[in-house]
């Protein structure tokens, strides 16, 4: 094994001060940023013992890192951290161009034009429909509307496309709920002009993200067939005539959000769908993240599926935004290629002889496998990892049990430290990402207080072994749950009630190393204000005894002869 590391360039230097053989508990809460104290920090307002106690045990063991914008591939400094690039920087130690930075780039080019993808579904322009399925929002996390409108203005209708339908998920997650409208709006729009221009174009079917559609992880698949009879059969409980008559009708039913919009069809004056996918089409799903269409994807592409009846599997043209799945190739065909993410740290420790353990719950699963790894679903090595998943509950919004799997997962973990199987146990905490999303304060503080529990049984068992952690987060969430005004006010109607905030932040995330199996002489360095979630990696590996490779972002972490003196 070292020699075949050595030969392939995997071979990590010894450090020269911190030695091997330390269990390293990495611990990723997800969606737990930091803000300054407030009502609408569910953090901060929760009962979270162990993260306070990290927090104010010393700034040599405690800091920030950002987790947002540049320092994690994202176009620019504005767009708030999500997982998928998140725990992409965490695992990999480097800062690649995602998904969102790479449509921009290939669309302000035009290549996506050129691109065998879009070779591939222009052929269905004269005689078929092109149908572009996704998420109607302008939050970046999964999709961007300007981007859905350059590719059906600018580049379908100008490469042929006659007839066009839009398969619309209303959003209110990465945005503000009851934002659809607007998003509908600013689409119809754009869909006026192309038909003055002579291009049959209409909305054909929608329905809320997390009911139709964009499941993940294979947590719900029911999810998927909800969107597959609206949108591939035209079938659905509720039709239409108009989107946004569709849109506003729906969201007055009870507890109707954005997020939960039943599934709807537009139909024409007989009753007949506008928009079903037929034989000869050609389908685009144009969201840019992976995890929530590759279900779809698999659902258009796969021959052999099983996972609920399609009634009908149309002969279509396919492609993706990107290839949601390197390894199972999937779409075949995609309209711009998705970040090679190589020689991640999980990869480098695998050559390392490193025994890694990872669990999750369902909803977060791939996060700290999938994302973790580089967007690589397998094992580096199966004789050296083992990956776990605790299913999360299913058919039920988070605050109804907003705890989640935090306990199962932790215990999981704790069982692994004590094994002395593994050298690093990996595990993503959800509750403070899953909760916060739902815009629900109780709910959410709730779930922050059931991920600080969840910590301290995997901290307990570091002690217990005399091994290392690392706590840290893949972005913000539930440390802000309000809408506020510039100043930072929460924004408050003539009623006096503000608008909960669902999306993630901006706002940087804590990192905290510590464990009796930590060198006294180790600490943060002072010299990388600007860190991010990319130097992470680098600083587990420095906890497992290696160096990072040069090209990682450096490491958080220095280590004195002495030990460092509490300030
Ligand atoms: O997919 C989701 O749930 C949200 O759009 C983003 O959340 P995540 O990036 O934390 O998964
Ligand atoms: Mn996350
Ligand atoms: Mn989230």
């Amino acid at each position: 094994m070292a020699r075949r590391a050595e030969e392939a360039g995997w071979k990590l230097a010894d450090h020269p001060r911190l030695g091997k053989g330390k269990v390293v508990g990495v611990v990723v809460l997800d969606g737990w940023g930091e803000a300054p104290p407030d009502p609408f920090n569910c953090i901060h307002v929760a009962d979270t013992p162990t993260l306070d106690a990290l927090k104010k045990g010393s700034p040599e063991r405690w800091r920030l890192i950002k987790a947002h914008g540049t320092a994690v591939g994202l176009p620019t400094d504005d767009d708030m951290g999500n997982s998928e690039v998140g725990h992409n920087a965490l695992g990999a130690g480097q800062i690649y161009a995602q998904g969102a930075k790479l449509v921009d780039m290939a669309l302000a080019s035009g290549k996506i034009y050129e691109g065998e993808g879009f070779k591939y579904i222009q052929k269905s322009f004269e005689t078929g429909t092109l149908h572009l399925i996704g998420l109607l929002s302008d939050g970046g996390v999964h999709s961007r509307i300007d981007q859905l409108q350059q590719l059906l203005l600018k580049g379908a209708s100008e490469h042929g496309a006659k007839r066009i339908r839009v398969h619309i998920l209303t959003d209110g997650r990465d945005v503000l709920d009851g934002s659809s409208v607007t998003f509908l709006e600013t689409l119809e729009n754009d869909l006026a002009k192309l038909q003055e221009m002579g291009v049959d174009a209409r909305i054909a079917s929608g329905g809320g993200r997390m009911y139709v559609t964009m499941d993940r992880y294979e947590n719900d698949w029911q999810v998927v067939k909800r969107g597959w009879d609206a949108q591939v059969l035209g079938e659905a409980p509720h039709k239409f005539q108009n989107a946004l008559e569709a849109v506003k009708k729906l969201r007055e039913g009870p507890k109707a959000n954005d997020q939960y919009l039943p599934p709807f069809v537009i139909v024409d004056e007989s009753g007949k769908p506008v928009g079903p996918i037929l034989d000869g089409d050609a389908v685009v799903t144009f969201n840019f993240r992976a995890d929530r269409m590759v279900m779809l994807a698999k659902a258009l592409e796969c021959e052999n599926f099983d996972k609920f009846d399609r009634v009908r599997f149309p002969k279509i043209r396919y492609a993706g935004m990107l290839q949601y799945d390197g390894e199972l190739k999937l779409p075949s065909h995609y309209l711009v290629a998705p970040p090679e993410i190589e020689r991640t740290s999980g990869e480098y420790l695998a050559n390392n002889g490193i025994h890694t353990y990872a669990c999750s719950e369902t909803v977060k699963f791939g996060h700290v496998t999938f994302f973790w790894n580089g967007n690589r679903s397998g094992y580096f090595n199966p004789n050296l990892e083992k990956y776990e998943e605790i299913p999360s509950d299913t058919g039920i919004p988070f605050n109804i049990q907003p705890k989640m799997k935090a306990r199962e997962v932790a215990e999981k973990a704790r069982d692994a430290i004590l094994s002395n199987k593994f050298d690093q146990v990996r595990v993503n905490i959800a509750n403070g990402d899953m909760v916060g999303h739902t815009g629900d304060l109780e709910a959410t503080i709730i779930g922050c207080k059931a991920a600080d529990e969840a910590v301290k049984i995997i901290l307990d068992a570091v002690e217990q072994v005399g091994g290392i952690f690392v706590v840290t987060a893949d972005h913000g969430n539930a440390e802000d749950m309000v809408k506020r005004d510039k100043s930072g006010k929460p924004i408050r109607d003539r009623n006096g009630n503000v608008q909960p905030l669902t999306s993630h932040t901006l706002n940087p995330v804590p990192i905290a190393i510590g464990g009796p199996g930590l060198a006294s002489g180790a600490r943060f360095r002072e010299d990388l204000q600007d860190a991010g979630l990319a130097n992470v990696a680098a600083t587990v590996m420095n906890l497992h005894g290696f160096e990072a490779p040069n090209h990682y972002e450096p490491t958080l972490i220095e280590v004195s002869a002495a030990p460092y003196l509490k300030s």
